[in-house]
């Protein structure tokens, strides 16, 4: 058994993002056991301790004391608050591989409040619920104060950790991770939100709301198989729907006409710019 085994790890926060990764993480067979949720209210800890049979504690404190890893899963805006209440109370970081999986903020924002210790930022994403999550990560571990073994070590943990739900990608900047946040992390919103738009309007051609999701479902799934033969490109797999002056030609005409990659370039530009703005969080 390897020591990745082992660990017990503490989700601070135990909202979507959190749920999808120890679904995820269940999912994949890791122990449940090993897994302690803690969350504000009592309802959507009960909710994971039901689906998944984790632990569940109220208590941030307790579950931390616990913990070989400690994930940070509240909203941004609340993690300073958290973090220092945590302090304030005599939370000990010292012995564990802190993660962090908000957005915007900078590791200096977490140290400055809960000291020197191992730390990684992680940008995850909800498809980590059905083991098709990308996890983008940065170690902000002090490579002076620790040294290499010790950094080594972690990303060894944080990458099982993060295998569990899917793939996981090392940044090099911390810069990085709100680029790949623009892509990935915030990415199933706008394909739902794709998906969403084309069940309406089958809707309005009349389909029922059953057969409108079922046709958009599918097509989205069997799209995103298709892209796995990597003997085509995304340009050659749409290109083999296109017929020239054929009907699938009329409708992507009405998608370059209204800018479809300035649109897209334009979106992912402002998430970057809204996750350097919560930085000051
Ligand atoms: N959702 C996503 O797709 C992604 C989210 N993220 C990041 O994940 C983090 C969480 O986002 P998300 O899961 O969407 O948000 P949620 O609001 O769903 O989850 C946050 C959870 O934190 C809980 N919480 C608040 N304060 C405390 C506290 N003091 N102690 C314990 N738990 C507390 C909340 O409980 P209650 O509801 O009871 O107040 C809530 O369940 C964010 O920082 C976000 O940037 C990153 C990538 C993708
Ligand atoms: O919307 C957000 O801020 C977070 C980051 C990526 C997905 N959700």
């Amino acid at each position: 058994m390897s020591q990745q085994n082992n660990l017990t790890y503490a989700f601070i926060g135990a909202g979507n993002m959190s749920g999808a990764i120890i679904g995820g993480m269940v999912n994949s067979g890791v122990n449940p056991q090993s897994i302690i949720a803690t969350n504000r209210t009592a309802e959507k800890q009960a909710k994971l301790k039901a689906k998944f049979g984790i632990v569940t504690d109220l208590d941030n404190l307790s579950a931390i004391a616990k913990a070989d890893v400690v994930i940070l899963g509240v909203k941004p805006q609340m993690m300073a608050d958290v973090l220092a209440d945590l302090v304030e109370k005599g939370a000990d970081f010292s012995d564990k591989l802190v993660v962090t999986v908000a957005a915007g903020l900078l590791v200096k924002r977490y140290t400055d409040i809960i000291g020197n210790v191992r730390f990684i930022r992680c940008m995850p994403n909800t498809p980590s619920l059905v083991g098709h999550g990308i996890s983008g990560l940065y170690t902000g571990t002090d490579k002076e104060a620790f040294g290499p073994d010790v950094l080594a070590a972690d990303k060894v943990t944080a990458t099982a950790l993060f295998e569990h739900v899917g793939n996981v990608v090392w940044l090099e900047k911390e810069s990085d991770i709100d680029q790949l946040a623009a892509v990935s992390g915030s990415g199933p919103a706008y394909f739902f939100a794709f998906m969403e738009a084309m069940a309406n309007k089958a809707k309005e051609f009349g389909f029922s709301e059953e057969i409108a999701n079922l046709m958009v479902q599918e097509t989205a799934m069997g799209a995103a198989k298709m892209t796995y033969d990597k003997e085509n490109s995304f340009a050659q797999l749409r290109e083999n729907v296109t017929s020239p002056g054929g009907s699938t030609a009329a409708a992507l005409n009405v998608f370059n006409k209204n800018q479809l990659q300035n649109t897209v370039n334009e979106a992912l530009d402002a998430a970057v710019t809204r996750a350097q703005e919560m930085s000051k969080f």
